[in-house]
């Protein structure tokens, strides 16, 4: 039998409410990533752009520099928590994003670090997608007024469960990306995010079930908690899709940590029922980009 994930793992996401200040957002995530590994779980994910309020007004303000890496407390006072945070809770951290400054060319990025439970950077992803839309009298956001986008995308090998796909947000609506991490061998597909309540409500369960359907992976979307004081509300129902795309678990709007069971076999078996991964048809679309057909 192939096997994608090693053995069962327990994965919780922490729909954390984070404010103005980064300390604090700091030592609550600390609290908040405590808890779901006093639960047993062995994966724990907060959201996108965890510790600051989102927006491209805070980015300068908050951003930090990671590179040369490691970077210094001083230099990234986030590296270190989270990196302190999964050693203590002796899991694998997958620490949302922050805005990062790259020092020599000045450019900002929305950057996932992701930490080994001894506290070892094991991956980093920047988001590749930016989130620059604008519907008619509901949103504009303009992620690109500040930052450039990640031109990689990213697999990131967890030893002892096997390999993941990490993108941030926006990029779930890029399924070539999940796809090339699932081909990869990645048995979840895990989107730090904060979608808002425009989006949101039309978006968010589809583009993950739609994700889990296509891949025939598990699927973890992880949103801020919604806070309608802050200039962005954030969706929240922060969510787990299992391969055959049924909701294992989904948030409401409030500060919640959600958990669920994955297992190699549900994936074996979603896709014995459904052979798609041996039906595709690589020789009529070798090239998916559209530009080598007809
Ligand atoms: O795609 C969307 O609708 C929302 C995306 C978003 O909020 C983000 O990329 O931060």
């Amino acid at each position: 039998m192939a096997t994608f994930l090693k053995k069962p793992l327990k994965l919780a996401l922490v729909q954390l409410a984070s404010g103005a200040d980064k300390a604090v957002n700091l030592s609550h995530a600390r609290s908040k990533v405590l808890e779901a590994a006093q639960a047993g779980a062995g994966l724990i994910v907060l959201p996108e752009c965890f510790n600051s309020p989102y927006g491209t007004q805070y980015f300068p303000k908050y951003a930090e520099t990671l590179h040369p890496s490691p970077p210094t407390k001083e230099q990234s006072p986030s590296f270190h928590a989270l990196s302190a945070i999964a050693a203590e809770a002796n899991a694998y951290l997958i620490g949302g994003s922050i805005p990062e400054l790259e020092p020599e060319t000045k450019k900002f990025y929305n950057t996932s670090l992701v930490f080994s439970p001894t506290g070892s950077l094991i991956g980093t992803h920047r988001k590749t997608h930016l989130f620059d839309i604008d519907i008619p009298g509901k949103i504009k956001f303009k992620e690109s007024d500040v930052l450039s986008p990640g031109n990689e995308l990213t697999v990131i090998d967890l030893p002892e469960y096997g390999k993941i796909g990490l993108a941030i947000c926006y990029d779930i609506r890029f399924p070539e990306s999940a796809m090339i991490a699932a081909r990869k061998g990645a048995f979840l597909l895990v989107y730090p995010g904060a979608f808002n309540t425009t989006t949101g409500p039309l978006h968010w369960s589809l583009l993950g079930r739609a994700r889990a359907v296509d891949n025939q992976t598990y699927v973890a979307l992880c949103s801020p908690s919604r806070d309608l004081e802050a200039t962005y509300h954030a969706y929240g129902h922060s969510l787990i899709a299992d391969p055959s795309a049924g909701i294992l678990s989904e948030a409401e709007e409030k500060e919640t940590i959600i958990y669920a069971d994955l297992d190699n076999d549900t994936i074996v078996n979603t896709r014995k029922g459904i052979p798609i991964y041996t039906q595709r048809r690589f020789d009529v679309y070798p090239d998916v980009s559209g530009e080598g057909s007809k």
